[in-house]
């Protein structure tokens, strides 16, 4: 994946500013940069969920997108297999295979035996390791990732680490936002972000 020129304004303020980046595949890229740097914004740019007001994505093949963990009505009536399978809405598949796929992934993420709790109950790093299994039951091309490890502890950390590298080692382009030195030290490229620039 290639992002080339990329300028963005959130209303009348530009906040990346010719930013060309890329995710390649066989690879864990790490977003970092200051709060404010623009790395979300690059990464829903990457994801096609914006679109650049100049600048071009070049992308191959499907993406999945792992967003933040979101806030969600404590009424809402989805369990945790639930929000996983979603992730294989995009491409039709047995029901057997989903279930299979859903458990499998479950369990790669640390939530086997939660599958059949709400969503809305589990805690906050519990709801992002359900959002990681969303992303990787997907199977996608490109896995983007805004902050996976934001709020786990280190046990958790090290799994989302662990899954990401072999994510890239079955050829899926990784890139994830981070303010972890620890995911930093263990991606394999880095996109340094500062201002909307891309820096070093
Ligand atoms: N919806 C929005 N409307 C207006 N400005 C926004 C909006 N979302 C983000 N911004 C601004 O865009 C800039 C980049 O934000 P972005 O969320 O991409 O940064 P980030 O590097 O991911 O930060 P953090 O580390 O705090 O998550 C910031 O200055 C932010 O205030």
């Amino acid at each position: 994946m290639l992002a080339r020129h990329v300028c963005f304004a959130h209303g009348a303020q530009d906040v990346l500013h010719d930013v060309s980046a890329s995710v390649p595949q066989g690879a864990v890229t790490a977003v970092v940069g200051p709060n404010g740097a623009g790395k979300s914004t690059l990464v829903e740019i990457l994801a096609g969920v914006r679109e650049p007001r100049s600048g071009t994505v070049e992308r191959r093949g499907r993406v999945a997108l792992v967003v933040q963990r979101p806030s969600v009505p404590d009424t809402l009536p989805v369990t945790v297999a639930d929000v996983v399978a979603m992730g294989t809405w995009p491409r039709r598949r047995p029901r057997a295979e989903v279930r299979r796929a859903v458990a499998e992934t479950v369990a790669r993420v640390g939530l086997a035996g939660f599958e059949r709790r709400p969503f809305a109950e589990l805690s906050g790093g519990e709801r992002q390791r359900a959002l990681l299994a969303q992303g990787l039951v997907q199977r996608a091309d490109v896995l983007l990732l805004d902050e996976p490890a934001a709020g786990l502890d280190a046990v958790s950390r090290d799994t989302t680490r662990r899954l990401l590298a072999e994510e890239a080692r079955r050829g899926v382009a990784v890139a994830c936002v981070t303010h972890d030195d620890e995911s930093l030290r263990a991606a394999d490229r880095v996109i340094r972000l500062d201002g909307g620039r891309v820096v070093g």
